[in-house]
């Protein structure tokens, strides 16, 4: 075509699309935390394109059933539009539909809680994805997968970033990567690592409420996880100090982590639905919980990451509930803060203190959101 016969309005928009920089997003998973990331990025699109010459292009959300597909970029009436066009998948045809439509710079954002998915992400990085994901289980599988994840991203010069999987919108895991990255000796990080547990416990210890009935809120608000036993056997906080310590370069195992599991054995196994059916069965043990603290203490379910932390297989990782001062920096907690006291060598006893919200789908989608603008920084 002529150049000359192309209108010039039309020209100068072609131009400016040029400058811009393109990064194409898949999303798996739109629970609580996905479909707020969904929706915060649909909404700051227009200001991050015209502020910082990004074009955040949403191509795929998918869940555990459907997938929706649109190379131009998924809209606002993006669960309409899935409801109705959605189609049956396999996550290799995400990939498929990226190279048909020759999308660049792809990242792949899991916002599952799912042990299958994480499975896919080395497909994915071979074929040109970057990964962010709240979900943990990628980096709380076993050493072999976590070791073996990491050299197939330095291979294919690839980005894995995480940032909630602990704390969720804190600024928690860089932080501790580059205290670990510039030399600092951290000798310990103790504290309420579960938002959910925080909300439980914070709530329990301050009005005089059945378990119950804390629980049944915490879980109404979207504050656990999707299965909310996996928070209260520990597991959830276990992964969180794996993942910590692993950024600290030791070797540790899920296996390894010492931990308080605070549901009633009679609901442990029992189907889900079953599980919410009997909330009650937690209410006359911790009554008893509550009622044999020493005055003035309340109940806090807190991670400790200990031990001689200079050698590979030198740390303690233990998850437990504990009766500690009112008035302490932990007894004070509100909300569903979490409180993370990091200890280095350079900072001797005062540790640095990292607090705010630890769940929640706003704060973590913006989590996510943030590690998304920062891998896109990194991306051509
Ligand atoms: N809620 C919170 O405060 C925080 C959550 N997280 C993590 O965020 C993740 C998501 O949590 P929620 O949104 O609360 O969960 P959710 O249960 O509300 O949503 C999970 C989504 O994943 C989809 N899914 C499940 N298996 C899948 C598969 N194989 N392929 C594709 N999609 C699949 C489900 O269909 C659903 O859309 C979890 O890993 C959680 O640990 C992390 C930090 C804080
Ligand atoms: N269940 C988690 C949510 C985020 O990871 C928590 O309690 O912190």
């Amino acid at each position: 075509m002529n150049i000359e016969t192309i209108a010039p309005s039309k020209a100068l928009i072609d131009l400016e699309r040029i400058k811009k920089k393109r990064v194409n997003l898949a999303i798996f998973g739109h629970g609580n935390v996905g479909a707020k990331l969904i929706d915060q990025i649909i909404e700051a699109k227009t200001g991050i394109y015209s502020r910082r010459n990004l074009d955040l292009n949403i191509f795929a959300i998918a869940n555990s059933k459907t997938v929706l597909l649109n190379a131009d970029g998924i809209e606002a009436d993006w669960q309409d539009t899935k409801r109705h066009k959605g189609t049956d998948y396999a996550p290799e045809e995400v990939i498929g539909f990226a190279k048909q439509h020759n999308l660049e710079n792809l990242v792949l954002i899991d916002n599952t809680a799912n042990s299958t998915f994480v499975k896919h992400y080395t497909s994915f990085v071979e074929n040109g994805f970057s990964l962010v994901s709240s979900n943990k289980i990628g980096n709380t599988l076993g050493l072999n997968f976590y070791n073996e994840l990491r050299q197939i991203l330095k291979t294919n010069n690839k980005e894995y970033l995480y940032e909630t999987n602990v704390g969720a919108g804190l600024p928690l895991v860089d932080t501790i990567k580059l205290l670990h990255r510039s030399g600092e000796n951290i000798t310990r990080i103790k504290g309420v690592f579960s938002g959910s547990l925080s909300y439980i416990f914070n709530a329990y210890s301050e009005n005089n409420e059945q378990f119950s009935t804390v629980l049944r809120e915490a879980i109404c608000k979207g504050f656990t996880e999707p299965d909310a036993r996996e928070d209260l056997c520990g597991n959830d906080v276990g992964r969180k100090l794996l993942i910590l310590a692993r950024e600290l370069d030791l070797y540790v195992e899920f296996e390894d982590i010492a931990i308080e599991n605070l549901i009633p054995k009679s609901l442990r196994k029992v189907s889900k639905d079953r599980f919410l059916e009997s909330l009650a069965d937690f209410d006359v043990p911790f009554h008893i919980k509550r009622i044999n603290q020493k005055p003035d203490h309340v109940l806090r379910y807190i991670g400790d990451l200990r031990g001689d932390l200079s050698k590979h297989d030198g740390a303690i990782l233990e998850v437990a509930l504990v009766s500690v001062p009112k008035n302490s920096m932990l007894g004070q907690l509100k909300g569903s803060d979490s409180l993370f006291e990091i200890y280095t060598e350079s900072y001797g006893k005062n540790p640095i203190v990292i607090q705010g919200a630890g769940a929640g789908a706003a704060v973590t989608a913006r989590g996510v959101f943030g590690d998304i603008l920062r891998l896109s920084d990194k991306l051509n």
